[in-house]
C-alpha cells in the first residue's frame, strides 16, 4: 500500500460537496414520512434499515441509561468516567471565557446574556462501530453550555454508548440511527421533544437529513467523514506518521489521510510502515480503501508546507516536525492541530480535552468545531439608566427614523423625551 504522490501545484482545497445528491433523496423522503408519522414511522424506517428488531425498544430513558451504565464492566466505566472528566474541565473552562458583557453607555446599558439553547439532540454514529466518545463529545458540552433537555440518538446502541450517554447526563437516547433519526430529533417522536439544536457526525445519511432541517432547527456543521494532513521532517517517526494516517483511514472508505513531506522525510519508510502496520489490521479493509484515495505531496520547505496546510484547511492537523510550536504559530485554517509528534491525533479522538466534532471538507476556513457556543446564543438587551443622559439617543433615533422615512419609529422614540410618562420612577 503506497500514498499516490502529487505535486504542490496539484493540491486543491480539500473543498468535498458536504451533502451527497442521492442521499439526500433518501432523506427527503425519509424526513417526510417520519415528521408526518411520528413514532411508527419511525420504527418502520428503522426496521426496514435493519437498525431495530421488531418490537425492540426505540426510547431508553435517563433510569433505563443509569441502569445499563451501573451494568457496565468496572474498567469500562472508569475509562469512560475518565475521559468525560477531561471533556467536561475543557467545556467548562470554554463555557468560563465566554463573559456576559454590560457596556454602560451615556445613559445607558447595552448588554449581552449568554443564553443556552433549551434542548439538544446529539447523535453518535453506530452503523460501523460504535462511539461512544462522541456521545461524551456532544452531550456532555450540551450540558456544560447549560441545554436542560439533551437526547442521544445512536441506531443499535452498544452497552458503552448507552452508559456514555448517562455519564453524559443525558435525558433520554433514541435507538435510531440515520435520517429517520434525525426526523425525530427535529419534529420530536414518544417522549422524545422536538430539539432546538441538532448535533454530531454521521454517514452521508445523516448529513444529508441535517442540511434538509436546517431550516427549522440548528445544526452544528454538515461533517464528512475524516481527514487528517500530516506534516512530516526529517525527524519524523515513519511508524507515528503511517500509524496516525491509518487511524483516520479506518473510520470510513471515504476519508481522506494527507502526508506533506518535507525534505529528508523519509517516504520509502512511511509506506512500508503502511504495509506492515496494514498488515492483518482488523479494518485494514476500509483503512486500504481511504488510503488509495489519499495522498502525500513533498513540500519544497516549511512556507511551502504551510501553504499547503492553509489551502486544504483540514479537519486533523498534526505537526511532526522539529519547529512544531513555530509552525503552530502560523497556522489559522484546521478543525483542531496536534503540535508535535507526542500530541497524537487520536489523543484528541479520545478525549485529552478539545472536542473531536469538527468541520470536514475545507469548511474549517470558516467553521470552528463543536464546543459550548454551538449550544448557546449571546442574547443583547437594552437598559435605560438616566433619561437625561440618553436624549441623544432618543434624538439619533428620531433623526435617523426620519432620514429612513420611518415617522411611526421617529414617534416611538420621541415618547421618551425626558423619561416619559415615567420620568418620576427615574428621579434622582
Ligand atoms: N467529522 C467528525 O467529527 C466525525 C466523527 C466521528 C465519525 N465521523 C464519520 O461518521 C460516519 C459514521 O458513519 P456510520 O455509517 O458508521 O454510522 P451512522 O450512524 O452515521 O450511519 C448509520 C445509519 O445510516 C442509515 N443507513 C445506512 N444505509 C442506508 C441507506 N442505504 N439508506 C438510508 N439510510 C441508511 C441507517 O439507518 C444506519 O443506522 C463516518 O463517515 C465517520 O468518518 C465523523
Ligand atoms: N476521528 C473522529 C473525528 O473525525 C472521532 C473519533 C471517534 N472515535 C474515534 N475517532
Ligand atoms: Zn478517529
Amino acid at each position: 500500500m503506497m500514498l499516490r504522490r502529487i505535486t504542490p501545484a496539484d493540491v486543491a482545497g480539500l473543498d468535498r460537496e458536504p451533502v451527497d445528491p442521492a442521499a439526500r433523496e433518501v432523506a427527503r423522503e425519509i424526513l417526510h414520512e417520519v415528521r408526518g408519522g411520528g413514532e411508527t414511522a419511525l420504527r418502520a424506517w428503522s426496521e426496514k434499515l435493519g437498525d431495530l428488531e421488531p418490537g425492540a425498544r426505540l426510547f431508553w430513558s435517563r433510569a433505563d441509561l443509569e441502569r445499563a451504565r451501573d451494568a457496565l464492566d468496572v474498567r469500562t466505566r472508569a475509562l469512560l468516567e475518565r475521559t468525560a472528566a477531561r471533556i467536561e474541565s475543557f467545556a467548562r473552562a470554554q463555557r468560563e471565557a465566554l463573559a456576559d458583557v454590560d457596556l454602560a453607555i451615556p445613559g445607558c446599558v447595552a448588554s449581552h446574556r449568554f443564553v443556552p439553547l433549551a434542548s439538544a439532540g446529539c447523535y453518535a454514529p453506530g452503523g460501523r462501530h460504535p462511539l461512544p466518545s462522541s456521545v461524551l463529545m456532544t452531550a456532555l458540552t450540551a450540558k456544560v453550555a447549560g441545554v436542560e433537555r439533551v437526547w442521544v440518538a445512536s441506531p443499535k446502541p452498544a452497552p458503552a454508548t448507552l452508559a456514555a450517554a448517562a455519564i453524559a447526563g443525558a435525558d433520554g437516547l433514541l435507538a435510531a440511527g440515520g435520517a429517520q433519526a434525525i426526523a425525530a430529533l427535529a419534529s420530536g417522536a414518544g417522549p422524545l421533544p422536538a430539539c432546538e439544536a441538532i448535533v454530531g457526525p454521521g454517514n452521508r445519511f445523516v448529513t444529508a437529513a441535517k442540511e434538509l432541517v436546517s431550516s427549522r432547527v440548528a445544526i452544528d456543521m454538515l461533517a464528512g467523514p475524516s481527514e487528517l494532513v500530516v506534516v512530516a521532517d526529517g525527524g519524523a517517526d515513519p511508524a507515528c506518521v503511517a500509524a496516525d494516517l491509518i487511524a483516520q483511514a479506518e473510520h470510513d472508505e471515504d476519508a481522506l489521510p494527507i502526508l506533506i513531506a518535507l525534505p529528508g522525510c523519509d517516504l520509502g519508510a512511511v509506506n512500508d510502515e503502511l504495509e506492515r502496520q496494514l498488515d492483518g489490521l482488523s479494518t485494514a479493509a476500509t483503512a486500504c480503501a481511504a488510503i488509495g484515495s489519499g495522498f502525500c505531496v513533498a513540500a519544497a520547505d516549511l512556507e511551502e508546507a504551510i501553504d499547503l496546510c492553509e489551502r486544504l484547511a483540514p479537519e486533523h492537523l498534526q505537526l511532526c516536525v522539529g519547529e512544531a510550536e513555530a509552525v503552530a504559530s502560523r497556522l489559522r485554517r484546521y478543525g483542531s492541530l496536534f503540535v508535535g509528534e507526542l500530541a497524537a491525533e487520536v489523543l484528541g479522538d479520545y478525549g485529552a480535552g478539545p472536542n473531536h466534532v469538527l468541520p470536514t471538507g475545507g469548511s474549517a476556513r470558516h467553521q470552528a468545531g463543536l464546543s459550548v457556543s454551538t449550544f448557546l446564543r449571546a442574547r443583547t438587551q437594552l437598559r435605560i439608566s438616566d433619561p437625561k443622559a440618553a436624549q441623544v439617543l432618543v434624538d439619533d433615533a428620531a433623526s435617523l427614523a426620519r432620514v429612513e422615512g420611518l415617522e411611526g419609529h421617529a414617534r416611538a422614540a420621541e415618547l421618551r423625551h425626558g423619561g416619559g410618562r415615567r420620568a418620576s420612577s427615574f428621579a434622582g
